[in-house]
């Protein structure tokens, strides 16, 4: 799988920015606020639809442009795809693949998937449940169609059942609804489970293994998925993940409704990590956490390989120099093998260091 062209138009900085890249080694650099980021993030907007980083598809039209276009050609199990996205303000997005309509985002992951892994990911164990549960959806959307169009869902009841319960003050009779909300809750919060167990399960397995290498075989890393506590296996059936979620629900009725928000589902799920048997959140140097947060993301990218039966695209967004020398090298050395990005701001090193195309990004233009 790679990306052999880019094209942004009225995207972020950019106004009209062609590339094409090395089909291995892509080092872009460049001085602070550029556009180097901004470039990855369109690559990221590619594989799912989303970005890594913005709350909303508006934020990544150029300041003074009504519209942003990218096109991404690539290469994925022997054919050329060329995937095209076209955002407005105001109005809805189109993107298509290959000049099909793309009826979702499952459409441009079907194409292309991509692990992008950038300063704040390092911390991404000591942060709150809400950072582990965004790597997750990241992932999982762009694995399984079914569980991008399960969050959706999630997403949509989630904010109408928030309003119902904020606004019952004013207006007992909305809370008559509220039933029906919280059983199709379930019905999709078991669909989430299902799938992020499943995930997490992969997750373990390899993240023990990088961690534990990259450690030089001194720690033990264990990932354990937590979801809501009268769900007691997450590997069960979704009928009886239902009916776990709706017991939770329905003994927490009245407290949502007293507090006016919603207590019970799946959006406060989390992933527990411990390092030798100790909560790695509490009880981790700096240094054990970049560690268990680069394990998590080199074994994301083998658990992409496996399901598409090739590497995804590693997007490294200035980490390299976050990392001492012991952990760089072992970040290149388990990439190797697929299409890599990487940022940076000193270009003194890298390209001795890799071999492939360097770029330098100025004010949004790449130049020669
Ligand atoms: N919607 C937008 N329209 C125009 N410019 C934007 C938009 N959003 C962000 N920018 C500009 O893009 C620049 C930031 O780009 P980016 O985040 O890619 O920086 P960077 O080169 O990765 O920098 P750093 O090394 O500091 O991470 C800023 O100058 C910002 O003002």
């Amino acid at each position: 799988m790679r990306i052999d062209a880019l094209t942004l138009e009225g995207f972020r900085n950019y106004d009209r920015q062609a590339l094409t890249f090395h089909h291995s080694c892509n080092v872009i650099y460049g001085e602070n606020a550029q556009g180097k980021t901004n470039l990855l993030e369109a690559m990221v907007y590619l594989s799912c639809g989303k970005s890594p980083r913005a709350r909303a598809d508006r934020e990544l039209i150029g300041f003074d442009r009504d519209k942003a276009r990218i096109l991404g050609q690539m290469f994925t199990r022997d054919r050329e795809f060329r995937t095209e996205v076209e955002l407005f303000r105001g109005r809805r997005r189109k993107a298509s693949v290959n000049g099909v309509p793309a009826k979702n985002n499952a459409a441009l992951s079907d194409v292309l998937h991509t692990v992008f892994f950038s300063p704040e990911d390092l911390m991404l164990i000591r942060e709150g449940a809400a950072a582990r549960r965004r790597f997750m959806d990241l992932s999982l959307c762009q694995l399984r169609p079914r569980y991008g169009e399960a969050l959706a869902e999630y997403h949509r009841l989630y904010e109408h059942k928030t309003r119902i319960l904020r606004d019952s003050g004013d207006y007992p009779q909305l809370l008559a609804t509220l039933p029906d909300f919280n059983r199709r809750l379930c019905q999709v919060g078991a669909v989430l489970i299902h799938y992020r167990a499943r995930y997490c399960r992969a997750l373990a397995e390899y993240a023990a293994q990088a961690h534990y290498e990259c450690s030089g075989q001194r720690e033990e890393l264990e990932l354990r998925y937590q979801t809501v506590s009268t769900v007691h296996d997450p590997f069960l059936p979704q009928e009886q993940l239902f009916a776990a979620l709706m017991e939770h629900q329905q003994s927490h009725e009245q407290a949502e409704i007293a507090s006016r928000l919603c207590l019970s589902g799946p959006h406060k799920d989390d992933l527990e990590v411990l390092v030798n048997g100790r909560s790695a959140r509490q009880f981790c140097s700096q240094g054990q956490v970049r560690t268990a947060a680069l394990a998590l993301k080199l074994a994301d990218r083998e658990i992409h390989k496996n399901t598409m039966g090739e590497y995804p695209i590693m997007l490294l967004d200035d980490v390299l120099s976050e990392l001492d020398p012991r952990r760089q090298e072992y970040v290149l050395n388990r990439i190797a093998g697929g299409q890599v990005f990487i940022t940076c701001c000193e270009n003194d090193r890298l390209d001795t260091l890799l071999s492939g195309k360097v770029f330098h990004i100025r004010g949004g233009e790449v130049l020669a």
